[in-house]
C-alpha cells in the first residue's frame, strides 16, 4: 500500500464571485510508496504547497482522487497519522515550547507525556529554550519547534514544507540527521525544500513539478545519473590516438576524457586497452548530474 496516492489531481482557486482562477495543480498523479523519502521539487509558484495541502486535506481538490496511509485526508484517524511542518508557521508568541507541544498533543489526541516532549525538544535542539516564551524565539528555533510537534506522537508519515527555512547551516546537518533516523525508523517522509542539496541527501525519490504538472519523477540516481558516462584523466605524454581508438572521447582540458559505458566491463575493456596503449589513469569518476541541474535541464526542455 503506498504512503501516498494521487490520480488526477487539479485544483483551481476561485476568485470573488466564483470566476475561474489560478490553475495551481493540473492533473497531477504521484505515488509515494510507503517508508520512502520522497521530495518534490520545482520553481516558485510551481504548486508544492497547494499539492500538500491537498494530501493533508487542507485544500479540496477541484478533480482527482487522493489518498494517504491508505484512506482519506479528511479522516480524522489518518490525519492523527501524520506529522506536518507548514511553510508558513504560526505559533503563539506568549506560549513557553512546552506548553505548545501539551497543546498539539492534546489536539491530536495524544495522552499527556511531558517527558516525551522533553526529549522532543532536546531532539530538536531546544532543550535549553524549553521553557522561554515562543515570541523571543529566532526563525530557525521556530522552525526546529515546528519540527518537533510535527514529530509528536511518531508519525506514519511527515510532511514538511520547507523545514529547513531559518536554520543555520549546522542546524541543518542536525535537521537532516532527524529526517533520516525518521526514514530508519520506516516514517514516510514527504519533502518540499528549494536547498536541492537537502533533498539530494536526504531523499531516495523525487518529483519535479512545474505549472501544476509533474515533469518527472523517479529514483534520485535515475534522473541525476541517466547517462552511463565515466571521466577519465590520464597522466600528460599519453598516445590521444591509442585513447580514442580505445573508445574515449577528448574532454575540454588537457588529460580529461570522456567514456560512454554502461557494464563495467565495457569500461574495464576500455581502460585495459588504454593502459596497454602505455596511458597511465590517475582519476576516473561517474559523470553525474546534480538535483541542480536536473531541474534546470528538465525545465529547460518544457519551456
Ligand atoms: N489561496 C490561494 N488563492 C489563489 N491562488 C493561490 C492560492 N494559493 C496559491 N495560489 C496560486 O497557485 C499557484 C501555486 O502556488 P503554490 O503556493 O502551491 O506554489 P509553490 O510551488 O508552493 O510556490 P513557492 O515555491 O513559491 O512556495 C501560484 O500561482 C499561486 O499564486
Amino acid at each position: 500500500m503506498p504512503a501516498i496516492e494521487v490520480i488526477g489531481l487539479q485544483k483551481i482557486y476561485r476568485r470573488a464571485f466564483g470566476r475561474r482562477g489560478q490553475e495551481a495543480l493540473r492533473g497531477v498523479d504521484l505515488t509515494v510508496p510507503e517508508g520512502c523519502a520522497f521530495g518534490l521539487i520545482g520553481p516558485n509558484g510551481a504548486g508544492k504547497t497547494t499539492f500538500i495541502k491537498s494530501i493533508l486535506g487542507i485544500v479540496q481538490p477541484t478533480a482527482g482522487t487522493v489518498r494517504v496511509l491508505g484512506g482519506s485526508p479528511e479522516d480524522p484517524r489518518i490525519r492523527a497519522r501524520i506529522g506536518y511542518l507548514p511553510e508558513r508557521l504560526h505559533l503563539p508568541g506568549a506560549w513557553t515550547a512546552l506548553a505548545f507541544l501539551r497543546t498539539v498533543a492534546q489536539l491530536k489526541g495524544l495522552p499527556p507525556d511531558p517527558a516525551q516532549n522533553k526529549r522532543l525538544l532536546e531532539r530538536v535542539g531546544l532543550a535549553e529554550a524549553e521553557g522561554r516564551r515562543i515570541g523571543g524565539y529566532s526563525k530557525g528555533m521556530r522552525q526546529r519547534l515546528g519540527l518537533a510537534a510535527a514529530l509528536l506522537g511518531a508519525p506514519s508519515l511527515l510532511v514538511l514544507d520547507e523545514p529547513t527555512d531559518g536554520i543555520d547551516p549546522l542546524g541543518r546537518v542536525e535537521v537532516r540527521g532527524i529526517l533520516q533516523e525518521e526514514v530508519r525508523r520506516g516514517t514516510t517522509l514527504f519533502l518540499n525544500s528549494h536547498l536541492l542539496a537537502e533533498t539530494e541527501r536526504v531523499c531516495a525519490r523525487v518529483a519535479i513539478l512545474a505549472q501544476g504538472r509533474v515533469l518527472r519523477e523517479g529514483r534520485l540516481e535515475e534522473l541525476t545519473r541517466h547517462r552511463p558516462q565515466w571521466i577519465a584523466r590520464f597522466s600528460p605524454g599519453h598516445d590521444e590516438a591509442a585513447l580514442e581508438a580505445a573508445g574515449f572521447r577528448r574532454g575540454g582540458t588537457a588529460g580529461l576524457y570522456h567514456l560512454e559505458a554502461e557494464d563495467p566491463a565495457v569500461l574495464n575493456a576500455a581502460l585495459d586497452k588504454a593502459r596497454g596503449a602505455g596511458a597511465l589513469l590517475v582519476e576516473l569518476k561517474r559523470d553525474g548530474q546534480d538535483l541542480e541541474s536536473v531541474l534546470a535541464s528538465t525545465l529547460g526542455e518544457a519551456a
